[in-house]
């Protein structure tokens, strides 16, 4: 979420290419430009599908190859309906129904994930079954994950905050784009709430609405995390080569020590495909994503390197790969493992029908649980020439870059400010900590030394 919110935010004049910096090497320079590039793509799409929201994806990068990367042309040509392949987003059945992947001749074996791409590029696999959905991709899923008053009570908070959630609104052309969805960041105490606003950086800049985690927030994380935990370590015995974590996954517990809440209201609210940010969770970071109300799809895709079998006659990067929607029901725990955020891109797809909840009617809350290592508090991190602490950003498109991590300027994403193009290639160890990792520990451990005993306490009575 946090950076799909950051590609809106990005600039106004969005077809404008980001310039490489002066000081830069050349092959870092074709590395840097690759990157944005990529995310400029996926930034004017999202632009395009919150101005559109009925329109197919396909269509919309119909539009934009059609109009040289400029989305006021895309956008006009969709507005007027005179783009010839103009087609409606196909009707998504109500999420929910269960279909088999035996009709899609597909040997679900046990014996790790597959390795076949088994969806056609343009069509969509739905999957259902958890056996399905970790075979087939980087994603497990557990079904009525809390007992279902607990998880009912949890929607209730959410559903009596979820009016104050605020969606993002960037001008583009002049008009005000409105965010197709609304959400809020929470932390679990009020200490961690101040510092995410006086000390972390978002898109350049401090945010202000950071809030303390709810009562059932706080009552679910014992159980988030222990399941959370118990599918790394069985995705790792079972899918991982030899057995063995990932390069840069971290060996330690994972916690939930934030959480973004997103709400969709009514079948047209949704989120473009997006990687989540890593700069305060590190590479390989895992994610516990709790949905709550009206069933909705998740649709993941694999990132594929920029080479000539995935270029299209025109130049640009063709999917060589279909989507794959996962069916999120209520009351579902879907975890994003290691190797998804690095990989894939995500997304909530518009629907044209919903089944109503009980509870939250149209709408559909969701609770993205996120561990933020001490490590990388922006105390830490490298600073760009603006003096803004930088993001973590991971190559994706270049064969020959591909998995390195870059510390980017952030202050792009600022409108009305040009960023410096400051970047660095980042260095973490096989566990994925930073250089300075030891030195943030011995801060932490002088911390939680120095803080009187009633402090630290604080996390298990300040919530009201
Ligand atoms: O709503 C969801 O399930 C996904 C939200 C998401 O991708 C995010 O918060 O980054
Ligand atoms: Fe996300």
């Amino acid at each position: 979420m946090d950076a799909f919110v950051s590609r809106k935010r990005k600039r106004a004049d969005v077809s404008q290419k980001p310039v490489p910096p002066p000081a830069a090497s050349a092959a870092s320079k074709r590395i840097s430009a690759s990157e944005q590039d990529e995310e400029s793509t996926d930034f004017k799409l999202a632009l395009l599908a919150s101005l559109h929201p009925v329109a197919e994806e396909t269509t919309l990068l119909e539009a934009l190859l059609a109009s040289d990367g400029s989305v006021e042309q895309a956008s006009t040509c969709l507005a007027q309906s005179t783009f010839a392949s103009l087609k409606k987003r196909s009707a998504n059945a109500t999420t929910g129904y269960q279909s088999s992947l035996s009709s899609y001749h597909v040997n679900s074996d046990g014996s790790g994930p597959a390795k076949k791409a088994l969806v056609k590029k343009g069509k969509t696999l739905h999957l259902f079954s958890p056996e399905d959905i970790e075979q087939h991709t980087p994603c497990s899923i557990i079904h009525n994950f809390l007992p279902p008053q607990q998880a009912n009570a949890l929607l209730q908070q959410l559903l009596d905050e979820a009016p104050t959630y605020q969606s993002l609104e960037f001008k583009l052309f002049n008009r005000v784009v409105t965010s197709p969805h609304t959400f809020c960041f929470y932390v679990n105490s009020l200490a961690e709430a101040e510092e995410q606003k006086t000390e972390y950086i978002y898109d350049g800049r401090k945010v202000e609405n950071v809030q303390q985690s709810l009562p059932e927030m706080l009552n679910a994380v014992p159980q988030v995390e222990e399941a959370v935990n118990r599918e790394i370590q069985r995705r790792i015995l079972d899918f991982y080569p030899n057995s063995k974590k990932l390069k840069y996954q971290s060996p330690h517990p994972w916690k939930a020590n934030t959480a973004f809440v997103n709400c969709y209201d009514g079948p047209q609210e949704h989120v473009g495909y997006h990687a989540d940010q890593l700069t305060y969770l590190g590479p390989r970071a895992v994610i516990g994503s709790l949905s709550l109300g009206v069933a909705r799809e998740f649709r993941v895709r694999k990132i594929h390197v920029e080479d000539d079998k995935h270029r299209k006659d025109d130049g640009s990067l063709a999917d060589a790969q279909g989507q794959i929607s996962i069916h999120l029901p209520h009351n579902s725990l879907l975890i994003m493992h290691a190797e998804m955020q690095e990989e894939w891109k995500h997304s909530i797809a518009p629907a044209q029908a919903i089944d109503p909840h009980p509870l939250a009617k149209n709408k559909r809350l969701n609770i993205t649980y996120r561990f933020y290592k001490d490590s990388l508090h922006p105390r830490y991190t490298p600073k760009c020439k603006c003096g803004v602490p930088t993001v973590l950003r991971c190559a994706t498109r270049k064969k020959e870059s591909r998995g390195r991590y870059i510390w980017m300027c952030h202050t792009n994403y600022v409108p009305g400010q040009d960023g410096c193009s400051f970047f660095q290639w980042a260095e973490f160890d096989d566990d994925g900590e930073p250089p300075w990792a030891a030195k943030a520990n011995a801060d932490q451990e002088r911390l939680a030394k120095e803080k009187p005993s009633s402090l630290k306490d604080e996390k298990d009575t300040e919530v009201t």
